[in-house]
C-alpha cells in the first residue's frame, strides 16, 4: 500500500525577477515519505529550506522538478502537476495545513473561522460551531473571544484559533509549520496531545518544530533537510 504522502526528487530554485532574474537554488533531490500514523519532523539549520519544502507540499510554491504524491480519493495524485481546482479539492478532502500565522478574515468571528472547514465539507453550521467551540475550549481560548474576529487577538490566541481550524477536520495528511511557537507550556502540551491523537487515528503528519521538547514528544523521525540543500551541495 502506498503511503499517504511521498515526495520524490523535488528541486526548487527561486528566480528573483526584481533582481535581474537572479537564481537562488534552494533544494534538489528532496525525497521523503510519511506513513499513516507517523509524525515526521523537518530538521536542519535556519535557511536550509524547511518552510519551502512544506509550502511546495501544500502547493503554495511551485516545484521545478519531482513529484509530490498524495493518496487522494483512493488514488495516487501528483500535486506538483495538479491544476488549481484539483489542488483545492485535495486541500478540502486530503491535505490540512496549520501555518505559522492565522490569516484573519475581516468581520468573521473566531468560532466561524474554526468551523468553516467543516461547513465547506457540507456539515451544518450548528454542528460545525459545536465542534469548533469544543476545540477552542480545549485550547483554553476564553469564551468571551469566540464571537469576535481574531484580528486584534494576541499572537498566542491567534495561533490557537489557527490550530483549532487546522485540527478540526479528519484530513489524512496534516502539515504543521511551527504550530506551538507562540504558546505557553500548558497550551503546548494540549497541542502535543492533539498531535498524538491524530497519529493514533492514522493521520500522516509532517511538520517544523524548533522547540526540542515538543519535537521529542511527537517525532517518529527527523528528516535532515540539509541533505537536500542546494547551498550545501554547492559548497
Ligand atoms: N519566496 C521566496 N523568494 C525568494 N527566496 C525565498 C523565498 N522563500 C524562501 N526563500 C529562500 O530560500 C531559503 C530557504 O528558506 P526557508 O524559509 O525554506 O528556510 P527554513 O529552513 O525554513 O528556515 P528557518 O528555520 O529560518 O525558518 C532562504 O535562503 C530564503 O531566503
Amino acid at each position: 500500500m502506498l503511503p499517504p504522502l511521498m515526495v520524490t526528487n523535488v528541486a526548487k530554485t527561486f528566480t528573483m525577477h526584481l533582481r535581474g532574474g537572479l537564481k537562488l537554488p534552494v533544494v534538489e533531490n528532496a525525497a521523503l515519505t510519511v506513513n499513516a500514523g507517523e509524525c515526521v519532523v523537518l530538521g536542519g539549520p535556519s535557511g536550509v529550506g524547511k518552510s519551502s519544502i512544506l509550502k511546495m507540499i501544500y502547493g503554495n510554491y511551485g516545484v521545478d522538478q519531482g513529484e509530490i504524491l498524495f493518496i487522494h480519493r483512493g488514488e495516487p495524485v501528483n500535486l506538483a502537476k495538479a491544476d488549481p481546482r484539483l489542488v483545492l479539492e485535495i486541500r478540502r478532502e486530503t491535505l490540512g495545513y496549520v501555518s505559522q500565522f492565522l490569516r484573519t478574515v475581516p468581520r468573521v468571528a473566531a468560532l466561524d473561522i474554526v468551523a468553516e472547514p467543516l461547513t465547506a465539507r457540507g456539515q451544518s453550521i450548528e454542528e460545525a460551531r459545536a465542534i469548533a467551540a469544543a476545540m477552542l475550549a480545549r485550547l483554553n481560548l476564553p469564551e468571551a473571544l469566540w464571537q469576535l474576529p481574531p484580528a486584534t487577538f494576541s499572537g498566542g490566541e491567534q495561533q490557537r484559533v489557527n490550530i483549532a481550524r487546522g485540527f478540526i477536520t479528519d484530513h489524512p495528511v496534516l502539515l504543521l509549520d511551527e504550530p506551538t511557537a507562540s504558546l505557553d507550556a500548558h497550551n503546548r502540551s494540549v497541542v502535543v496531545d492533539m498531535i498524538n491523537e491524530k497519529k493514533a487515528k492514522g493521520v500522516a503528519l509532517l511538520g517544523i518544530f524548533h522547540d526540542e521538547d515538543v519535537r521529542n514528544r511527537i517525532a517518529d523521525r527527523i528528516v535532515d533537510v540539509s541533505t537536500f540543500s542546494s547551498r550545501k551541495a554547492a559548497a
